[in-house]
Formats: C-alpha cells, structure tokens, sequence
C-alpha cells in the first residue's frame, strides 16, 4: 500500500496541543478549596516570614503539580512590586533520585550554572548539605521554596527532608527563609515518613483526591472548548470520556488522553464528528498505555518486587505468599548489587502495586487454628512485567 499525502487536517481540532500534557492551563477548576489551603500556606512569605512547609498528595493526575504552577506563579506576580521580599523558586523532579544524598546532590546544581554543574556522586554527604547550605546562604533572595515533585523515590533515605524544612531553625541557613513544597502520589510513603520528617515536612498537608465524572467532565469541556472546532464533539463524548476517566482514576490526565485518542481516532479515519465509538476505542488504548508507562514508573523496590513475582511465575508458585517473595526479592537485589531492603518495605510495596492494578491478592485462612495470610500474583500479563522490567537500566540487568 502506497503512502497517503499528509493534508492539513482543519476540521476537527482547532488546536490539539491544548490537550497535551505539556500544556499549562491558565486556571485549576474544581479545586478551590485545596488552593486555598495552598496559598495560606504560603501567604507568610508576603509578609516577610518563613513560609510553611507543605506537602501535597495524591494519585497522579489529580492536578498537584498544575496547582503548584500556577500558585508560585501567582505568588511572583504578586511579589514582584513589592521591594523588600524576593523569592527564588527551584523545582527538583525527585523522580530518578533514591537517597537524600542523590536529592541533595541535584539541588546543589539547580543553583549552579549548566557549565559548573558538580558530580552527583563521590563526594562525602556532609560535603554535599554543606555546599546545599552554602548556596541558600549565598543567595541573593529573601525566600526560596524547594519544590520536591515525585519525593517518594528517595523512599525510607528521607533525611533530606528533615534537613532542608529546618535548616532555619537549625541555623544552617541564615538570612534567606526556606520552605519545602513535597509532593507525592504514593500514600505508603507518606504514611511510613518517620516521625522527625513528619513533623518538619507537614507544616501542612493538602490532599488531592480523585476527580469524580462530573469535576472530569467540566475540565473536558473547558478544554474542549480551545480544542475542537465547534460542534464536532457528540453531546455524549465528553461526559463519556468523564465516566470511563472516573470509574479507572478519577485523573484528569487519563480523561484528557481518552479526548484527545478519540479525535485522534476520528481524524485518521477521515470522520468528521468524535462519536462515542471514537471514545470506546480510545478508551481501550488508553488504558493499555497507563498501565504499561505506570509499570516503567515504580521506584526500584517495586521493580524488584515485581521481579520476584516473575521468578515464582517461572517456577509455577504463584499465588506466592510474602514470604517467598522476599525470598526471591533479596536473590535478586543481590545479584545486581542493590541493598535489599526490609520485608517491611516489600510488605509497603506489596500494597502499593495492589493499589496500583497491578497485583492482586487473596486472604487464606491457616484452618482451623485461625489466622489468615495473604497470598500474591499478577493481575496484568506477566509478559508486559518482563517488558517494562527489561527497560530499567539497573533492573533490566536481571535478565541479561
Ligand atoms: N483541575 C484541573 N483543571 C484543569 N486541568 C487539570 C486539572 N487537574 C489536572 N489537570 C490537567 O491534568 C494533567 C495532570 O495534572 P498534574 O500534572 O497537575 O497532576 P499531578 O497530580 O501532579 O500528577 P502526577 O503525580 O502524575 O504528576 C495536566 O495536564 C493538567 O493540566
């Protein structure tokens, strides 16, 4: 079959990059009151004082990091007449990072130049935290608020987050106030926080919680509206696209991708209207990328986890009880010159890819004795596991 040309397409979308994920919008709808505990938060700083320190949770997509955006956006405007605050903002994606030391590293460089950026390894830790407080010291900036987006990776190594919340009060930094902004969608974590991070982290907590049909559908529409040439979406589309979003996430990211599939889907098939059948489809395929990009997502221990399901599979043990998974778990961190972590943080990871769909788990009763023990197994293709793993830098060793 011979090439088609490519022609303009003018007739469904006006401009589709408004449902892309690159796309900031001007406004967070369907979250007032989370920013309104967001900028209380924050509103010291415009008097001069030390912000609070924040941390926000939530599944993904639920609008964290957009209402940080547009909060610290707002904050400068704000900030900008006035003579005697400044603020500096820095933003760390934790995303790849799995220690303080790895963190404290990557922030050092924020403050540097692209060309006089240091090694994030080799260098004692105490160095490190050392050339972090001397930057902030430096600084030329009343404030700064560190943005810690995905801090979850840096998993139990959390004394980082100890570390910068209280290096006022701890006199490492002097005259720029700091305040922390973490954020996080993994709930384990924030439960497992030890308490001395708790204490200086949380100032104040702001959930997200996920977006209901009808929240989804409004911020459809809003969209919509800049996206799609007019009345090319069938009244039922979008309140479609909001209840298939709804029922699997409740994430606003989910719901735009399914809108955006099916006038993608619409497009190649030359339609000129979205019809619910675009949004069937869509929402098929959706599905079945979420599942795949949130498999090359989980931390390291997960992955490991995961592993060590795949090695029960190949020896028909599964369903598998935890105690044979951390059995496995340590065969395989070890192999690959990772620190096995306790049981307890596989029993945390466990639940985790649970929550997640990706593993199910069943209760056993030891019989008449009582008690009860969970056994595990996957709920996705092993085979999809074994893709995502093999992608992992460090993980992916394992199947060499
Ligand atoms: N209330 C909202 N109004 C408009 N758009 C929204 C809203 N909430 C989320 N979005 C959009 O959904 C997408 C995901 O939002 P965002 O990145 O803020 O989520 P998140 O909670 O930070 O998720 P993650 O933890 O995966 O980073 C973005 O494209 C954002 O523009």
């Amino acid at each position: 079959m011979g090439l088609e040309p490519f022609t303009k397409d003018s007739t469904i979308f006006r401009d589709e990059n408004v449902l892309r994920d690159s796309h900031t919008p001007k406004t967070l709808i369907e979250r007032d009151e989370e920013l309104t505990a967001y900028q209380s938060a924050l509103r010291p700083v415009v008097n001069g004082a030390q912000p609070k320190n924040l941390f926000l949770y939530g599944q993904t997509g639920v609008g964290k990091t957009l209402a940080t955006k547009l909060v610290l956006e707002r904050l400068s405007t704000d900030l900008e007449p006035m003579d005697d605050v400044d603020l500096h903002t820095v933003f760390l994606n934790c995303k790849s990072l799995s220690s303080s030391y790895q963190v404290a590293a990557n922030l050092v460089n924020e403050f540097r130049e692209p060309d006089n950026q240091i090694k994030t390894t080799g260098y004692p830790s105490g160095m490190i935290n050392q050339m972090l407080w001397d930057h902030l010291n430096e600084l030329d900036a009343s404030h700064c608020l560190v943005v810690l987006d995905e801090v979850d990776s840096i998993g139990n190594d959390d004394d980082i987050l100890y570390q910068v919340p209280r290096s006022n009060d701890n006199g490492l930094v002097d005259g720029t106030q700091v305040g922390v902004i973490g954020i996080s969608n993994d709930f384990t974590f924030r439960d497992n926080l030890s308490a001395r991070v708790k204490d200086s982290l949380c100032d104040e907590e702001i959930l997200f919680s996920p977006y209901d049909a009808n929240q989804l559908r409004r911020i459809l529409e809003q969209r919509a509206e800049q996206a799609f040439h007019d009345d090319v979406l069938d009244d039922n589309v979008i309140p479609l696209a909001a209840a298939f979003a709804g029922q699997s996430s409740g994430s606003a990211r989910q719901a735009l991708r399914r809108l955006y599939k099916a006038g993608d889907i619409a497009r190649d098939q030359g339609a000129t209207l979205v019809t619910e059948g675009h949004i069937r489809l869509a929402d098929r395929a959706v599905e079945r990328d979420k599942v795949w990009e949130e498999l090359l997502r989980v931390p390291t221990h997960s992955k490991l986890t995961l592993y060590a399901l795949l090695m029960l599979e190949a020896e028909g043990e599964l369903p598998a009880k935890r105690s044979a998974i951390y059995k496995r778990y340590r065969i395989a961190a070890n192999r690959i010159d990772i620190d096995p972590r306790t049981d307890r943080t596989v029993h945390d990871r466990l639940s985790q890819l649970t929550l997640k769909g990706f593993l199910e788990v069943e209760e056993k009763n030891k019989g008449p004795k009582g008690g009860s023990y969970y056994q595990y197994q996957f709920s996705i293709r092993p085979e999809l596991v074994t893709e995502a793993l093999s992608e992992d830098s460090r993980v992916g060793e394992l199947f060499d």
